[in-house]
């Protein structure tokens, strides 16, 4: 029964956040501080007081490790966990590896904001003689998926959005018609596209929107799952923590 509620949450900081290098489909692991932003998720939820039915994450490590933080700290264990590749990171292509801060030293601020913020142009594409190209398309975690078609060299966030939606219609929205409670964790693009949809923003808005690492955020949708009035993006933290989280995603890709 209406209004729903949906919790979300970009995983904590990976390595390779930490490094400040472009990561999407590279499976990186959370870093010390991205675990105990994990922790601090969970202990959120937990004295927020949810309760999950099903949860649903990616295949990458980085999503899984902080939901299973989460799941450790709210006392949910057993919860049912549906991991699909369709909840990836952006596959950042040629970019993958790449220092972001240096890219946009080589090809400027504006060029990689592009890059990491714009909705249909996408980053270069992963070539086969990629440095991580092998570790990435034989890992064996896409056994199931996506197919040899499918399989991305590169995502724009409408690419992104292409892939994730027939999962978020197919499979989560009739979770949350049937009033369970869902927690997604997953990545700051994938997410992103999810944002777009259920706000409707459009494709100049999306480019302002980025997502802290691992601070979770609800909806609270209608019948139709629209959000209600100011049931859209409400975080668990204090608004400036929040803030400050976003602009620093932000200036990643800034050269120094
Ligand atoms: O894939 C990555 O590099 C990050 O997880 C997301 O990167 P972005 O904030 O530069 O899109």
């Amino acid at each position: 029964m209406a209004p729903y509620k949906i919790v979300m949450v970009r995983h904590g900081e990976s390595e390779w956040n930490e490094k400040n290098l472009f990561c999407g489909w590279y499976d990186a692991n959370l870093s010390e501080k991205g675990k105990q932003e994990a922790l601090n998720a969970g202990k959120a939820l937990k004295d927020a007081g949810y309760k999950f039915d099903v949860a649903y994450t990616s295949v990458l490590t980085r999503a899984q490790s902080t939901l299973q933080s989460i799941l450790n700290e709210i006392g949910q264990t057993d919860l049912p966990v549906v991991k699909t590749w369709r909840l990836n990171e952006r596959h950042y292509g040629g970019l993958t590896g790449l220092n972001k801060a240096e890219t946009a030293a080589k090809y400027g601020d504006e060029q990689v904001a592009i890059w990491r913020r714009s909705f249909d142009i996408p980053p270069p594409p992963m070539e086969a003689d990629h440095s991580y190209y092998e570790n990435i398309v034989k890992d064996p975690r896409y056994k199931d998926g996506p197919s040899p078609d499918q399989f991305p060299k590169f995502e724009s966030l409408k690419l992104t959005i292409e892939r994730t939606l027939p999962f978020w219609n197919d499979t989560i929205v009739p979770q949350i018609k049937a009033g369970k409670q869902i927690l997604i964790a997953a990545h700051g693009n994938s997410l992103r596209g999810i944002v777009k949809h259920l706000d409707e923003l459009t494709d100049e808005l999306i480019m302002k929107l980025n997502l802290p690492t691992g601070i979770p955020f609800v909806y609270t949708l209608d019948e139709n799952l629209k959000p209600i009035p100011n049931g859209s993006l409400q975080f668990l933290g204090d608004p400036e923590t929040v803030k400050k989280a976003m602009e620093a995603v932000a200036n990643q890709g800034k050269a120094k």
